[in-house]
């Protein structure tokens, strides 16, 4: 076992060290998910079990839910499906989609919970159940209503008999322990209680990044430097890129604590000169409309929105703050479907200095950023020696936090090796 939980509080409560020194890339903790559901607004495009794209059937009874193969069907209907899908059109008809999948995750819990033989694929080193998890008082307000729905969902188990207030206090635990599960590409595609995951404790100065594996969904940490052993493990729950004071109201509202690592101690947080100096100025309210109707707009009018957006905020922000980065982001997205390269290009190679700044420790955004910047540069024959350069960089990031064997990695290599083809 290379981490193990601790549980003297030094306050923040319970944490999990590791028992042994990590290199970076090393998998330091694996946890299997105990419940994880698929986000509504991609059931149509994923398979339902293992989340992945492509050819799908449809289940033939709800009409509602898709898959990849017989196997993947056969596996969530054993687990959860023969319970959720006489009951589905009837929840999704009642209510939207965010509370959908907490609903059917919450359920799926406390499904799992009442069926001893259901115990997730990969047992963690010490025994965590969902009820283990943390709550706050704080949030039972705001999750009435939800509770109320899965209550008369019929989607509780049969057999045992669940309070208001145990529903309600399970959906405190999800809202504080529940993770996003993301794909390859860092995509949002689904939300997983992995109880186990649920024990390592947050730093701005992480020393893991976490992902989840294709298909199974486990979740997994790797080093993102050396470890000695005995450190505390860490991984951030908010995006790094973020403004000091951001990420603070962030941990504060989800998480209830006032992150004290030395980044936000220090008052020469990198992030902090980012900072807005003021978000409610004339010019930075025009820009967040311009932002707001490009994503309603044609391309050709998103494309000037953006533009006028990018020279307000650069006129009105720090040099690298994360609002223009959003904006060149959007406009690179605009660039590549109208296949203009040189644009693209252009804007892809200035974004990448704002993610070494924003993101100074291994981050897969930031590798996935230079694999872009790489793919871009390889589609013109005169960028095709920096287009191998940048792919080794990202190759470097994502070795470290997807690990070698990665599919996304592998097909990195691949291509770096058709880059350097002569
Ligand atoms: C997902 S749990 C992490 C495990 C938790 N320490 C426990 O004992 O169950 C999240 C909670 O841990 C605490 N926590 C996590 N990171 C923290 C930090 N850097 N400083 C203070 N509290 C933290 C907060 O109470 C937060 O709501």
């Amino acid at each position: 076992m290379a981490v193990q939980l601790e549980t003297r509080d030094r306050g923040a409560g319970r944490w999990v060290s590791a028992t042994r020194a990590f290199a970076p890339g090393d998998l330091v903790l694996e946890s299997a998910p105990f419940a994880f559901a698929l986000l509504p607004s991609l059931w149509t495009e994923r398979c339902q079990s293992c989340f992945e794209p492509g050819s799908l059937a449809r289940c033939g009874r709800c009409k509602l839910v898709y898959y990849c193969s017989k196997g993947c069907q056969q596996t969530d209907w054993r687990t959860h499906h023969k319970f959720e899908c006489p009951r589905l059109n009837g929840l999704v008809q009642s209510v939207s989609g965010d509370m959908i999948a907490e609903v059917l995750l919450v359920a799926r819990t406390l499904r799992t919970l009442s069926d001893p033989s259901a115990t997730p694929q990969t047992p963690p080193p010490q025994s965590v159940a969902p009820t283990d998890l943390v709550w706050f008082e704080e949030d039972h307000g705001g999750v009435a209503r939800t509770a109320a729905v899965v209550e008369s969902s019929g989607l509780l188990p049969s057999h045992v008999s669940y309070s208001r207030t145990e529903i309600e206090q399970m959906l405190c635990r999800a809202h504080v322990n529940n993770f996003v599960i993301t794909d390859d590409l860092l995509l949002d595609v689904g939300a997983g209680c992995f109880p186990w995951g649920a024990m390592i404790n947050h730093s701005c100065l992480y020393n893991c990044f976490t992902t989840f594996a294709p298909k199974t969904h486990v979740m997994q940490l790797r080093a993102v430097r050396h470890i000695a052993a005995g450190e505390e493990i860490t991984h951030a729950y908010v995006d790094v890129a973020l403004p000091s004071s951001k990420r603070q109201r962030q941990l504060q509202a989800q998480y209830h604590f006032a992150c004290a690592c030395e980044r936000c101690a220090s008052p020469t947080d990198l992030a902090a000169s980012y900072d807005r100096p003021d978000e409610r100025t004339p010019a930075l309210e025009q820009a967040r409309e311009l932002v707001a109707g490009a994503a309603r707009a044609p391309a050709a009018e998103a494309v000037v929105r953006l533009e006028r957006a990018l020279a307000l905020r650069q006129a009105a922000l720090p040099k690298s703050d994360v609002g223009i980065l959003e904006v060149h982001s959007q406009l690179l997205t605009h660039y590549i479907d109208e296949g203009d390269l040189e644009k693209a290009l252009r804007t892809a190679t200035t974004m990448a200095t704002f993610y070494e700044k924003l993101y100074p420790q291994p981050h897969a955004l930031a590798g996935l950023h230079l694999y872009t910047l790489g793919d871009l540069g390889a589609q013109l024959a005169s960028h095709r020696l920096a287009a191998a350069q940048h792919l080794q960089q990202a190759k470097r990031i994502l070795n470290i936090t997807h690990g070698t064997q990665h599919r996304l990695v592998q097909a990195l290599a691949a291509r770096i090796a058709d880059v350097r083809r002569p």
